[in-house]
């Protein structure tokens, strides 16, 4: 188990993390999603033991590894670390580079869990070619795996897919779950894509300067939004001035229930291109842009309050920039935000 609790990180007197929280239990997939310098390395590095904490613990496997008086050294923390940039050796072969963490086990057992650990990240056939005449997506298997042969408590991964282009990240970090949940290892992501959170982990840190806004789940970050900031950095939704009208609540589209129970007058409900629909009688909307993506047509209109959102249209109508459009709300239920 891995347990976060509360910890600040400083560089030069200035935190750039700050009472973050969190806890992964054995053989849980978490991530850190956020914007560039939000700190989500720090923290990685923090719990690999590269930084001290200026608050706060970290526990691993119930040791205290890091804490403001307390700081166990990386290697003695049984911590593996995938980092973007794959750095194998390029004079060792695939299967020595795998078996490199494994020089205190007996040669028999070395073989046999690089075997394994070959077969599991589909490479066997590749254990006697040198690193550098693998593609970019074979060579952060090799990593993986790499760091996965100690079998250490804890698997920390550092943008490990940022390098490789969309197509090839997308089956790469289903692959890479199917092999974490196969080692039954708890891991640690960070990476500032969404796509790649919500195909990996079981939990999601959403963070921004230095905090974490929401740990959830993937649904729960896309339907329940803790904050502002959460419902619009997750998915392409545009929150919009709402109010409490007895038991429901109005926006310019209409009425709607909020998703969670909300104790306040006023917040901003959170509107999706798949929340609203085109229908004859609705709120008048000028289209500003509009683009065909395949499965569907994404356009961005302007609503009478200036306000502009996203809508989503399955029809084979094609809408022009200048055209008005009359939209409503699909859905009766909205995310709500009174942050
Ligand atoms: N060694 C350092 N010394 C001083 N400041 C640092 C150091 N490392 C990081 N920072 C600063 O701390 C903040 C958080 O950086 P960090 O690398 O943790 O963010 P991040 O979310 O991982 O960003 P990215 O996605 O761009 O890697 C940034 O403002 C960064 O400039």
């Amino acid at each position: 188990m891995l347990l976060v609790n509360g910890i600040a990180v400083a560089y030069d007197a200035k935190k750039v993390v700050d009472d973050v929280s969190f806890r992964l239990h054995a053989g849980e997939i978490g991530c850190l999603l956020g914007p560039s310098g939000c700190g989500k390395t720090s923290v990685l590095r923090a719990i690999a033991g590269f930084e001290p904490v200026a608050q706060g613990s970290i526990e691993l496997e119930g040791r205290v590894v890091s804490g403001v008086n307390e700081h166990m050294a990386p290697e003695k923390r049984h911590v593996g670390m995938v980092f973007q940039d794959f750095a194998l050796f390029p004079h060792l072969t695939v299967a020595e580079n795998i078996g490199f963490g494994l020089g205190q086990w007996s040669a028999d057992k070395r073989q046999a869990r690089v075997r394994e650990l070959l077969e599991l990240v589909e490479l066997t056939d590749f254990a006697g070619r040198y690193s550098y005449s693998l593609s970019g997506g074979q060579q952060q298997r090799v990593a993986l795996a790499r760091a996965l042969a100690p079998k250490p408590d804890v698997l920390l991964l550092d943008e490990p897919f940022s390098s490789l282009d969309t197509e090839l990240r997308e089956g790469l970090a289903r692959q890479v779950r199917r092999i974490l949940r196969h080692e039954g290892i708890t891991a640690l992501l960070v990476t500032h894509d969404q796509a790649e959170a919500f195909a990996l982990a079981d939990h999601i840190a959403v963070m921004a300067q230095g905090r974490v806004h929401q740990w959830d789940n993937a649904p729960n970050l896309y339907h329940r939004p803790a904050t502002r900031f959460v419902a619009e950095f997750i998915g392409r939704g545009v929150l919009l001035p709402a109010k409490r009208k007895s038991e429901i609540w109005h926006c310019e589209l209409g009425d709607f229930q909020p998703l969670t129970t909300v104790q306040a007058d006023t917040g901003s409900c959170l509107v999706r291109p798949e929340s609203v629909q085109i229908q004859p009688e609705g709120v008048l909307a000028e289209v500003l842009e509009s683009a065909y993506l395949g499965t569907h047509h994404l356009l961005q209109v302007r609503l009478p309050s200036e306000h502009s959102i996203w809508v989503a249209t399955t029809g084979s109508e094609h809408y022009q920039p200048g055209q008005h459009i009359s939209l409503v709300l699909r859905e009766s239920y909205l995310p709500l935000v009174t942050d």
